[in-house]
Parts: C-alpha cells; sequence; structure tokens
C-alpha cells in the first residue's frame, strides 16, 4: 500500500498537466486514471486535485498572459516542469481563494526543486510573489479595440477560434457561450430501466449519501437524474450493480421522439463509448442495437459499458463508418449516426478540446462526416429513420451537413433540427437532426 503521507497533490496535478500538454494525453483520461490510482486519498484531497487540474488547463491562455506580464523569460522559452508550476499557482492565486498567496509561493517552490530545478528556485518564488501582489490589477487586452484578443485571454480560447466564433456567431453570443464554457458542469445520469426505475434509483442513491434532483432536465426526459455529492463513481454501489450510466440530458435528447420502437432494429455507426447504443437498447428493449466503432479497443468500451449495466441486446463490430457494409443495406429502422466532430460544445467538461481545434479541422470533419453519411444512408429501411447528431455547434458540421444530406439523398427532415447552445442551460452543447427516408 503506497504511503499516503508521501503523496504530494500539487506534483500529482503537475505531473497529470504533464501528460496532458507535453504528451497529449487527454485530459479526462489522465485525470480519471490518476484518481483511480489515488483512490485512497480523501474525497477534499481529490477534489482539490481535480479541481487544479481542470481550472489550470481551462484557463491556460489567461494563466499564460499573466505569468508573461511578470515575467523576463516568456512562457514559450520557459522548461515545461516550470511553466506549469507557475500556471497551476496562478491559477491558485486568481481562482481558489482557500489557499494562502504565501502558501502557493512556497509550495511552487519545493516542487521546482523536487523536479531538480534548484537553481530556478529564485525565479518561481520572485514571478510567483509578483503576480500575488498584483492579481487584482492585471491588465487585460482592450475589449472594444481587441474583441479577438480580450475573449481569447479573459475566457482562454486561441485567438484564432475566437475569431471564427465572433464572425459565425457575434460578440454577444460568443462571449455569453465562452462565459458558459468555464462554469461548472453537473454530472447527469441515465436510469438503468432494465433494472430499476427512477424512485428505486433516487433510493439507492440516496441511501449512500449521493444528492439527487431532477431539477432542470428537460420534460422531454423521465429516466434522467442530475446527481452531486459523491466522491468517485466507481466507489457506489449503485454504479457498479449497472443501476445507471453517465450520459449529458443533451445527448439523451437525440434518441428522444419516439422513433425508437420497442420492437427497433438500430445500427449505431460510431458508437463509442455506448452512451446512445445502450440508451437505444433500452429503449428496443425488445428490438436489437448493431454498434460500430472504428477500432477494436473503442468496441470494447461499449462492450464493457453495456455489460456492467447487464444489456444484452447489442451486437457489436468493429468497422470502419466509410466503408460500406453490404449486409446492413436497408436493414436499420432507426440507424444513429453521432458521428466525430470538433466537440466544441463540450469544452465545457473537457477544456484541452479548444487548444486543438482549428479552422482547417472544422472543415476536414465536416468533410469525414459527409463522407460517412454518403455511405451509411443506404442501411435505413424505406420510411425508416436517421438521426444525425454532433456535439458541435459549429454550421459546418451541423446545419450545413444536414442541409447537404436532404438536398442530395431521399431524406425530409421530421421538424427542425435542435441546436443546443452551451449557454442555453442545461446540456452540452449539441446538435440532432432527425430524417426519415423517404424512398
Ligand atoms: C461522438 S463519438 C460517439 C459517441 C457515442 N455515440 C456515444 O453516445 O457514446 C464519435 C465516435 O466515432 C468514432 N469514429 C471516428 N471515425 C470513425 C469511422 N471512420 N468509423 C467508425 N467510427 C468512427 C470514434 O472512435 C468515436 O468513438
Amino acid at each position: 500500500m503506497t504511503d499516503k503521507m508521501q503523496v504530494n497533490l500539487r506534483q500529482v496535478a503537475m505531473e497529470i498537466l504533464y501528460e496532458v500538454q507535453k504528451n497529449n494525453g487527454l485530459l479526462h483520461v489522465v485525470l480519471s486514471d490518476a484518481l483511480k490510482k489515488y483512490q485512497y486519498l480523501d474525497k477534499n484531497e481529490r477534489s482539490f486535485i481535480s479541481r487544479l487540474v481542470q481550472g489550470t488547463e481551462e484557463r491556460k491562455i489567461e494563466l499564460d498572459y499573466i505569468i508573461d506580464s511578470f515575467s523576463k523569460t516568456p512562457v514559450k522559452k520557459q522548461k515545461d516542469v516550470i511553466r506549469i508550476i507557475l500556471e497551476m499557482s496562478v491559477y491558485q492565486l486568481k481562482y481558489m481563494d482557500s489557499v494562502p498567496a504565501s502558501a502557493v509561493c512556497n509550495e511552487a517552490v519545493k516542487l521546482a526543486v523536487k523536479k531538480n530545478f534548484g537553481t530556478l528556485r529564485g525565479f518561481v518564488n520572485g514571478v510567483l510573489r509578483n503576480i500575488a501582489r498584483n492579481i487584482d490589477n492585471i491588465e487585460y487586452p482592450d475589449k472594444s479595440t481587441n474583441t479577438d484578443k480580450y475573449l481569447s485571454v479573459k475566457y482562454s480560447v486561441p485567438e484564432e477560434l475566437a475569431g471564427y466564433f465572433l464572425k459565425k456567431f457575434g460578440d454577444n453570443e460568443t462571449e455569453e457561450m465562452f462565459e458558459a464554457f468555464n462554469k461548472d458542469k453537473s454530472t447527469y445520469i441515465r436510469c438503468n430501466t432494465k433494472k430499476t426505475d427512477i424512485a428505486g434509483l433516487t433510493a439507492a442513491l440516496e441511501a449512500e449519501g449521493v444528492t439527487v434532483t431532477n431539477e432542470g432536465i428537460d420534460k422531454r426526459i423521465d429516466y434522467a437524474l442530475k446527481i452531486s455529492g459523491y466522491d468517485y463513481l466507481g466507489g457506489l454501489k449503485s454504479f457498479r450493480d449497472g443501476l445507471f450510466f453517465v450520459q449529458d440530458i443533451s445527448s439523451m435528447l437525440a434518441s428522444q421522439g419516439g422513433f425508437i420502437k420497442r420492437d427497433a432494429y438500430v445500427i449505431d455507426v460510431c458508437a463509442a463509448p455506448g452512451g446512445k447504443s445502450i440508451n437505444a437498447a433500452l429503449m428496443a428493449d425488445i428490438g436489437h442495437v448493431s454498434s460500430r466503432d472504428i477500432s477494436g479497443r473503442k468496441v470494447s468500451l461499449i462492450k464493457e459499458n453495456a455489460e456492467r449495466l447487464g444489456i444484452d441486446n447489442i451486437t457489436y463490430k468493429v468497422w470502419d463508418a466509410v466503408k460500406k457494409d453490404e449486409e446492413s443495406v436497408e436493414k436499420a429502422d432507426v440507424l444513429i449516426c453521432d458521428l466525430p466532430c470538433s466537440g466544441l460544445g463540450i469544452i465545457g467538461r473537457k477544456p484541452d478540446i479548444k487548444y486543438n481545434v482549428t479552422y482547417e479541422k472544422i472543415k476536414e470533419l465536416a468533410l469525414l462526416q459527409r463522407k460517412i453519411l454518403s455511405t451509411v444512408w443506404e442501411y435505413v429501411k424505406k420510411d425508416g429513420i436517421l438521426i444525425y447528431s454532433t456535439c458541435t455547434v459549429t454550421p459546418e458540421e451541423n446545419a450545413e451537413n444536414t442541409e447537404w444530406l436532404v438536398n442530395n439523398y431521399p431524406f425530409e427532415l421530421i421538424g427542425k433540427p435542435e441546436q443546443i447552445m452551451p449557454q442555453d442551460g442545461t446540456g452540452d452543447g449539441f446538435y440532432i437532426a432527425r430524417l426519415k427516408r423517404t424512398e
């Protein structure tokens, strides 16, 4: 057993950020692996690591801007370890009132020494003490003369992406969206109606000390709850017993509309980690879901999740969605196309996404989506349903692709597509179009 006393929480946070920033690790994956490893820490220690890591990544551009305003060596020229220690420390100074400034500076110096940068202790100490004295008087770029830069620094969105949003959505909507990215996100769960009902699930969670509510959940969904106050999900018996799975409300909405009938045959072409396939399998309880993704590793994720829930009306297939599967032609009552996308609607949960999206990537993804749609549309039976969804907000990947689909293939829209924006309230930013095959 690891000696709990030896765990330096800031060092753990630093190493997670190093893995993300230097080795391209996915923030949610690296963080969740680390929290699993440090399960034996107290709940508040684990929350400290989580908050420090998420917050530092979320505010990285602003933190670097502040450091550059006070350091002779710009962040771009600093050693990665030192830069990350400074970023984490400035985050604590600016956003974590509970940590005294002197403790932030002392811990940063100790960590730099521990990581073999003893020669830079004076630098780290000097920069941080200077920032601590001035933290409430930082001069930000001017909003009216330099809006792109102002939004980029204030909300830590790369300038190119901020410029893209401004062009597409205008000043006010862009700023509202960026503010929403940085707000705390709630956890929503989908009741496993195969094993229990909402009342049973609520009772099980409350017995484990979890706070449960259905406040703010879209009226169309009667199988979801918002939960808080738990330590980690794997620690809950109700989770291990498969009474629920985590799914955002927006993602649940994609399956709404009464199109997935109890005996439906559903094909989900890009299914991992399995949220929509599992949701569909619960709705089509005497039907079947064929769940696919591009790699064996991805497909095993879907399988793992479905098996924990005891769901057995799903079959799994490793399949590249751009390749036509002749056996599937005209087989699906419902085809789920929840396609790979730029993910801009879920920046609030996965802040590292914003640092990797460029306009070029948005265009490439919109093309990949068309390539997939132009292959898989044939799997839908006549009068069957195609659900096209993404967790993003760009018109290129959403409305323009839907229009292209309707113009080129035998489909008509059922109702108006839903574009849920991150600032709309409950759920993640999400796009859902439901279409019917006409011939
Ligand atoms: C938005 S995610 C799907 C999320 C999933 N529907 C859910 O609700 O849990 C997109 C998925 O598409 C998969 N993917 C990307 N390119 C693909 C391709 N060419 N063929 C099949 N799957 C692909 C990715 O591996 C990823 O798992």
